[in-house]
């Protein structure tokens, strides 16, 4: 295929699955002006997807597309994609799928494999479907982009093209490398997250309502749709069994430290938890600037929320997170604003020079 220089990613786009992902994709494509097409074995998410405006549906007249960018569930990834590669023998294709190792199997061998260049994005939400999507879900996100040996320089180009439409940040991976790292990074978290949280089902009456912010962070991700999941892990199972029998030892020494009362072992534990923490990079890939956290106790009344915002923002402090829970000591919200720890002192001071009741 010849080579096409950047900045020419023109449309149309065919989108093959009209979900979460296909129709963010659709509204963020329509929101830069190019023509999307879209494809669902599904009617009603074609019409949802559709209707919000993330594209319109294939009727079979319409113009051969630039790019195809696949996003079904991962067991039907591999066959999606050699399908859209024969139908469309002028198109790049891609797909947005959670694991890139096993569709790469399949298109492989397949002659028009330089067409196709893998790619994942890092943003979702607990949601499946199109009706949660939206335009903006990939800005400062991280995109994996995972060309394989036989990847031409035009296709790699033209899913960049797509990812910064997006908004989203490209990070080029091998499609190997790329697996080893989501199962580090999203796999196995979750798959830990269901653990602990499976424990919580089967709490004797009572013990829940000492919940607190740690469990909800702890166990969050563990709420998601389990569909995809139960497709994900099965498709990344050597990576992600490879860091869960480091786990299995890891358990086995806190164990052991635990029982002895091994103080140094138990703080060796502690500690590689601090440090992964502090690995993780900052927003945007930059990096990491220590945070800290500012509880603001809400009044249960209207308008409360946005006045508290407003007094923030007066304050000139960035917030770079938030959570509301239940006060548990009055009736009311309790906001946590999250922010640079250089900025905790002048936060402080002005929500309460404002009345707020505050703690840190
Ligand atoms: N949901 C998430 O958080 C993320 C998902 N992904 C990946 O994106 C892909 C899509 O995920 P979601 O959008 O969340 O799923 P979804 O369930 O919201 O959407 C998938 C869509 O594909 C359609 N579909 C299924 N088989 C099809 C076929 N053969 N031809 C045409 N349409 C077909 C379904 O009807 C559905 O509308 C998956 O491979 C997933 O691994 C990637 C990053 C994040
Ligand atoms: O896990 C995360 O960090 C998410 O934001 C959600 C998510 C789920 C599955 C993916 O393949 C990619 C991202």
């Amino acid at each position: 295929m010849p080579e096409r220089p950047a900045g020419q990613l023109t449309g149309p786009v065919r989108i093959v699955g009209a979900g979460l992902l296909g129709a963010s994709i659709g509204l963020a494509l329509r929101a830069r002006g190019l023509d999307v097409q879209l494809e669902d074995l599904n009617p009603d998410n074609l019409r949802t997807a559709s209707g919000l405006g993330a594209g319109v549906p294939v009727t079979g007249d319409e113009p051969e597309p630039q790019l195809v960018v696949v996003a079904v569930p991962p067991d039907h990834l591999g066959d999606v994609i050699v399908a859209a590669l024969e139908a469309h023998p002028a198109a790049v294709v891609t797909d947005v799928g959670s694991v890139k190792s096993g569709p790469l199997a399949t298109v492989a061998s397949h002659v028009a494999a330089d067409r196709y260049c893998g790619s994942h994005p890092m943003a979702g939400t607990q949601h499946s479907g199109p009706l949660t999507a939206t335009p903006t879900l990939f800005e400062g996100r991280p995109w994996a982009i995972t060309p394989h040996t036989s990847t031409s320089g035009a296709a790699r180009g033209l899913v960049e093209e797509l990812v910064a439409l997006t908004g989203a940040m490209p990070l080029a991976f091998d499609p190997d490398d790329h697996d080893r790292a989501v199962a580090r990074t999203s796999h196995v978290p979750h798959l830990m997250s269901a653990l602990v949280a499976g424990r919580l089902a089967e709490a004797p009456e009572g013990h829940l309502s000492l919940s607190g912010p740690g469990v909800r962070d702890v166990t969050r991700v563990a709420g998601t749709d389990p569909g995809m999941w139960l497709q994900i892990v099965p498709a990344n199972a050597p990576a992600i069994l490879e860091l869960l029998g480091q786990i299995r030892s890891d358990l086995d020494l806190l164990e052991a430290a635990i029982r002895s009362d091994d103080r140094e072992a138990l703080e060796g534990v502690l500690a590689n938890g601090v440090a992964g923490t502090r690995a993780i990079p900052g927003k945007h890939g930059g990096p990491v600037r220590p945070m800290a956290s500012v509880f603001v106790h809400v009044p249960d009344h209207p308008g409360e929320l946005a006045r508290l915002f407003v007094d923030v923002g007066e304050a000139g402090v960035n917030v770079e997170d938030v959570r509301i829970d239940h006060d548990p000591a009055r009736a009311g919200g309790q906001v946590e604003l999250v922010v640079e720890v250089a900025r905790v002192e002048v936060l402080v001071a002005a929500l309460e020079a404002r009345g707020w009741a505050v703690h840190q």
